[in-house]
């Protein structure tokens, strides 16, 4: 996609003056490796949505210290020797990235990317990563979040006037879609990503015009394909709606169909119920009902319970800005580095036994039950044990309570992080939207409903392998706080 710049120096100044120390000191060709995920679930939902892959991969794609970054480097306070600028010149990502699929559920402490290389890209990356796989995963979640609340109704994305700013509007709808909505209102979105782009009109069209009549019967007359008219700018029940059935009417005569009428305001249960009631009295069973108006899963839920009867659920701030919780709390640790020409776990310790990393450089395995079909847990295990692999038993225990245990052997495993990157070259082929949303779809079949609800879902459990936990283990009673 050639409209994407090139964001090389969109990271924070830490990772450059790191990356300096480690030039300075000889040692930027130290190998390592890193590993993204995150701590807590958001929303209190059950399940996150992973996206922001395809974003990461154009963005590596692009790195390059072009001469006006250089420049601006040169300029700095920190006084940046020649030759590391040099070294930067000459800089292309030849490291290897393994990462979720976009629209796989993912849960909280466990990998969802793996970088690996040399300490100078990995540590670049870690900024512009984060921000793409914080922000786009928690949009697919909170989106997830909405349709599963009516999973036959359709979904339209209207986010982008309200939207933290360009990039989150486009990039917001792509991961909306992806986690089921089905159309935005973005039409660069739908160019740049060939999702469905729709619209109705705003109350400004009806305000424009003389009457509410005329404004329905132009809007009709120049669209007549796509009639979804707005029937709250006056008075839904007294006016809107007889008029938006005085212009399907007349659509009527000239063979054409109108396709929805609006609700942006008010009790919209109150209002759907009785719009349709007119709507099907007139004759006009196929016009539908959409609304919107600030909605989310909580208030759609709500209106489905008092019998609401829309079709079409037009969905934005609280979408796109992921109003209830708007950021993911994403973070990229080193698990492993370098030393003496052998890679060296590493792990980093805190005062809240929750932050403490788990160290090695490691795979994530869904293990789905053989009788059932379902996801039973993810399990995590160092990247060269081979006994989920070969499908031999294995131990699944709580990490936190490892005396809850049980054992495993009819399953399938299923390694969850993709080669995308070796060794600098793409080595992994983007599925398309469709598939994505549609890969999305089957994850969602392959859980119990009691993860996927929307309150107080059940924990569906992420497990170390012995191996790992052992070595965590080993590792913090090691460690040595002088
Ligand atoms: N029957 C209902 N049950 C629960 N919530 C509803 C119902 N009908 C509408 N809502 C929601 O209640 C909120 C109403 O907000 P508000 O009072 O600002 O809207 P309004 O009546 O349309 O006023 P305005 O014209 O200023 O937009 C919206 O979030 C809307 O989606
Ligand atoms: O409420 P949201 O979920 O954010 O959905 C988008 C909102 O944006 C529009 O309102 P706005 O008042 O901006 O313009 P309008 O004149 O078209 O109603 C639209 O009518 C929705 O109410
Ligand atoms: O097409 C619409 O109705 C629309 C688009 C964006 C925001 N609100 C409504």
């Amino acid at each position: 996609m050639s409209s994407i710049p090139n964001l090389t120096l969109h990271t924070d100044k830490y990772q450059i003056n790191m990356m300096y120390a480690h030039w300075k000191n000889g040692s930027h060709r130290q190998k390592a490796v890193f590993e993204a995920f995150f701590r807590k679930l958001p929303f209190g939902n059950g399940y996150a949505v992973f996206a922001g892959l395809q974003r990461l991969i154009d963005y590596v794609h692009r790195l390059k210290f072009d001469e006006p970054a250089l420049r601006y480097l040169s300029e700095q306070e920190e006084n940046y020797d020649e030759g590391f600028l040099e070294e930067l010149k000459a800089f292309r990502f030849g490291g290897s990235i393994y990462a979720m699929e976009e629209g796989t559920l993912v849960f909280a402490n466990e990998p969802l990317v793996r970088v690996e290389g040399t300490i100078f890209e990995t540590q670049l990356i870690e900024t512009a990563l984060l921000n793409f796989i914080n922000y786009q995963t928690l949009i697919a979640t909170k989106a997830s979040r909405i349709k599963n609340v009516s999973p036959d109704d359709t979904f339209l994305e209207f986010g982008t006037r309200r939207a933290q700013e360009a990039d989150a509007a486009v990039w917001g709808a792509r991961a909306s879609y992806i986690a089921g909505f089905d159309a935005t209102s973005n039409v660069l979105a739908g160019m740049m990503f060939g999702i469905p782009s729709k619209g109705t009109h705003a109350h400004s069209w009806v305000q424009g015009h003389a009457t509410e009549q005329e404004a329905f019967d132009t809007f009709a007359e120049a669209l007549p394909n796509q009639v979804t008219l707005l029937v709250d700018t006056y008075h839904t029940l007294k006016s809107g709606v007889p008029h938006a059935i005085q212009t399907a009417k007349k659509m009527e005569e000239q063979g054409k169909r109108m396709q929805a009428i609006r609700l942006d305001s008010g009790d919209l249960a109150y209002l759907s119920i009785k719009a349709r009631k007119m709507l099907d009295e007139a004759g006009l069973e196929y016009v539908k009902i959409v609304a919107s108006n600030d909605l989310d899963e909580n208030t759609i839920l709500n209106l489905k319970a008092q019998g609401a009867r829309i079709d079409t659920w037009g969905v934005g701030t609280q979408l796109i800005t992921a109003a209830d919780q708007p950021s993911l709390g994403g973070v990229y640790k080193l698990v492993a580095i370098e030393e003496n020409g052998v890679m060296v776990p590493k792990i980093k310790i805190s005062g809240n036994p929750e932050k403490v990393s788990t160290p090695g450089w490691k795979d994530v395995y869904r293990i789905i039950g053989s009788d059932t079909g379902k996801a039973i847990a993810d399990y995590i295990v160092l990247h060269d044990e081979t006994d989920v692999q070969e499908g031999r038993k294995i131990k699944l225990f709580d990490p936190v309570h490892p005396y809850i245990y049980k054992y495993v052997d009819e399953y399938k495993a299923v390694k969850l992080l993709k080669p995308v990157f070796e060794d600098g070259k793409q080595v992994y082929e983007v599925p398309s939207l469709e598939e994505m949303r549609a890969h999305h779809r089957k994850q969602l079949d392959q859980f119990w409903p009691e993860y996927l609800r929307k309150l107080n879902p059940e924990k569906y459990a992420v497990d170390l392998s012995t191996k790992t936990w052992e070595m965590k283990m080993k590792m913090i009673e090691n460690f040595n706080f002088g």
